[in-house]
């Protein structure tokens, strides 16, 4: 039965079972869950209101489409959910086309939704594009920019904003502020009870002229004033989990033919009571028991997040300059702590990436010292801050980037393929990465002293422990970790390192290894002396191969004129890496030491 034909108690049960399979499945896969739990009733009065196959549906990173996976054909697939050659964790039109765009960072969907609607003037088709974004996504300036020329040319476009009072953590912000103030007034509920009852009793059945005495009637009470004065009408705030009230309200705000935001409160986690309310581990997890929510424990070694982390604090224990800031990745990064041992010194800026680095630029300017922690991937949000407000001004800020190399389920949007490529080429810029868990601690002391800017790497989970020393790090040196008695050597990068050492290990040849350290500058001396004994080298990085780390050394062998070395790269090709367990996509990019071994042989 179509979702349209249903009656509320039908939906109210739909709603149930939609939930039931979300946590019986990521319960036992993992996955993005509160957030996705708490859309449930928002998702259906979608469906209900809009056509998920015509209205171009845009959900927000679209962590919380799992509903609309659910209703769009994708029941029994959804057992795969991020699984490597499964369902994506994000919308992904390639997967379905009632799947409009891929998206995965934050804050892009009112912007599509301004693209979508003037496209569908242009064509002079019926279609409305609806978001859904959450009040987290809220914080970031392209929402506002968006929200800038949506306000002006006014064309029809619901938004849906989802307000459960959470990022992935607390949010922060002015606006998160307004928001929750809102939330704390009274339920439009009361009041649209009197609206209804008026139509229903004054006049006949036609949505334009009804929505036009609505809206007017909302005018007079709306909190939304923020909205209204940028010429987005506002309705709100309307229960989130209420089927009969979100149909109603959708209907009207599709009915006004104009822009309109649509306040909903929501609970994240809502129908798993463990997880309700504002419990940041509960946004993304691993596999639980659903009975008591108890986590299932791995062994795991400590990550290079949490390395990281304690390295930082002793830093910032021993220099009053030090300071640092995330993007709304508190925990992710390992900043939190810092955030609560240091609260004047570290903060969490919202999802403001471009704000952090240029804010954090001027810190620096000021004889501060800012880490920004941030993922590889969201460091891409601001690549114009990088070069126009830290290098060209050549400010020793320290970009220490998380989440380097494949990331795993979260896939081809989260991958941090692209960090060396972005960055190499930038001028003033100093590009270095730690093996292990010792020369990360290192690199970050060492990261202290410089005074240009510098951009340090480490990967999702654990480096893996190293038997090598290490020496200290001095600017644009790398270190020789062993020589061989073949014609071969293994150049690594960052964790690349120990795919070389693993690699060699499975090799019989005796084969040097080279831990290059810096990528930029880079250390033409060495690479200049290795050409004379080594002439077949091959090269370990976890990112992409264009303008990476081999690109790096052929450009030292090109300048040098050195003609008897062969280079072969062990990078990343020219592909954007899907979603799966990270050694299972490694196997498919066939990247595993067992695999490398053989391509060397
Ligand atoms: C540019 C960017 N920065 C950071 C993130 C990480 N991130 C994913 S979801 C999220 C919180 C979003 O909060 P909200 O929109 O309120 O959604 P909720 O999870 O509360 O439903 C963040 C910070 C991201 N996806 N994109
Ligand atoms: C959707 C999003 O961007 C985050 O929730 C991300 O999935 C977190 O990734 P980690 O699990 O690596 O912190
Ligand atoms: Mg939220």
């Amino acid at each position: 039965m179509e979702i349209k034909d249903k009656s509320l108690k039908e939906l109210e049960t739909l709603s149930q079972e939609i939930r039931d399979r979300i946590i019986d499945v990521v319960s036992r896969k993992g996955g993005h869950f509160s957030s996705t739990l708490g859309a449930v009733e928002l998702t259906l009065g979608m469906h209900y209101v809009f056509d998920a196959y015509s209205d171009p549906f845009i959900f927000d990173v679209s962590h919380q489409c799992y509903p609309h996976k659910l209703l769009t054909g994708r029941w029994e697939e959804f057992e795969s959910i991020r699984q490597f050659g499964g369902l994506s964790g994000f919308t992904k039109p390639n997967e379905s086309s009632a799947d409009y765009f891929v998206a995965g960072h934050s804050s892009t969907s009112i912007s599509l939704a301004v693209g979508a609607a003037k496209a569908i003037a242009l064509k002079k088709e019926n279609r409305v594009p609806v978001v859904m974004i959450g009040d987290g996504s809220m914080t970031a300036g392209m929402v506002y920019e968006a929200l800038n020329e949506l306000g002006d040319i006014k064309l029809p476009v619901v938004i849906i904003l989802n307000d459960n009072e959470m990022s992935i953590a607390k949010p922060i912000g002015a606006i998160s502020k307004y928001l929750s103030k809102i939330l704390a007034g009274k339920y439009y509920q009361g009041f649209k009870g009197k609206v209804d009852k008026f139509i229903k009793n004054n006049m006949p059945e036609g949505t334009t002229y009804i929505a036009k005495r609505m809206e007017e009637a909302l005018k007079l009470i709306t909190p939304g004033i923020l909205f209204e004065e940028m010429g987005i009408d506002y309705i709100g705030p309307i229960d989130g989990h209420d089927i009969d009230e979100i149909i109603d309200t959708l209907q009207i705000a599709k009915a006004m033919n104009k822009p309109v935001i649509v306040h909903a409160r929501t609970v994240k986690g809502k129908g798993y009571k463990i997880a309700e309310g504002q419990h940041e581990h509960w946004h993304g997890v691993g596999p639980f028991n659903v009975e008591d929510g108890a986590f299932v424990k791995k062994e795991a070694p400590k990550a290079a997040t949490a390395v990281f982390a304690d390295a930082l604090s002793s830093l910032a224990c021993k220099y009053d300059n030090v300071v640092g800031v995330t993007a709304a990745m508190p925990s992710g990064t390992g900043i939190n702590k810092l955030m609560d041992k240091f609260p004047d010194r570290f903060w969490d800026v919202a999802i403001a990436e471009q704000h952090a680095i240029t804010s954090m630029a001027a810190m620096a300017k000021e004889g501060f010292k800012p880490f920004i922690t941030i993922y590889s991937t969201f460091l891409q949000r601001g690549f114009d801050q990088i070069i126009h407000d830290v290098c060209i001004m050549n400010l020793p800020v320290v970009f220490a980037m998380d989440r380097a190399g494949i990331v795993g389920n979260d896939g081809e949007t989260h991958q941090g393929a692209f960090d060396i490529s972005f960055l190499r080429f930038i001028p003033n810029m100093i590009l270095f990465a730690p093996r292990d868990n010792k020369t990360l601690v290192e690199g970050l002391e060492f990261a202290y002293t410089l005074t240009s800017p510098c951009a340090i790497r480490y990967p999702r989970g654990a480096f893996k422990e190293l038997e090598y020393d290490s020496t200290a790090f001095t600017l644009g040196k790398a270190e020789l970790l062993k020589d061989g008695s073949s014609n071969k050597l293994f150049i690594g990068y960052g964790a690349g390192v120990s795919r070389a050492i693993d690699t060699e290990s499975l090799h019989n040849d005796d084969i040097a290894i080279l831990d290059l350290r810096f990528v930029k500058p880079i250390d033409k001396d060495t690479l200049v002396e290795l050409s004379k004994k080594y002439d077949d080298w091959y090269v370990f990085s976890d990112s992409q191969k264009q303008s990476g780390v081999a690109s790096a050394i052929l450009e030292v062998l090109n300048d040098e004129k050195i003609k008897n070395v062969q280079v072969t790269s062990f990078e990343y090709r020219d592909n954007f890496i899907e979603h799966g367990d990270t050694k299972i996509i490694e196997e498919s990019l066939e990247l595993l030491p067992e695999q490398l071994v053989l391509k060397v042989k």
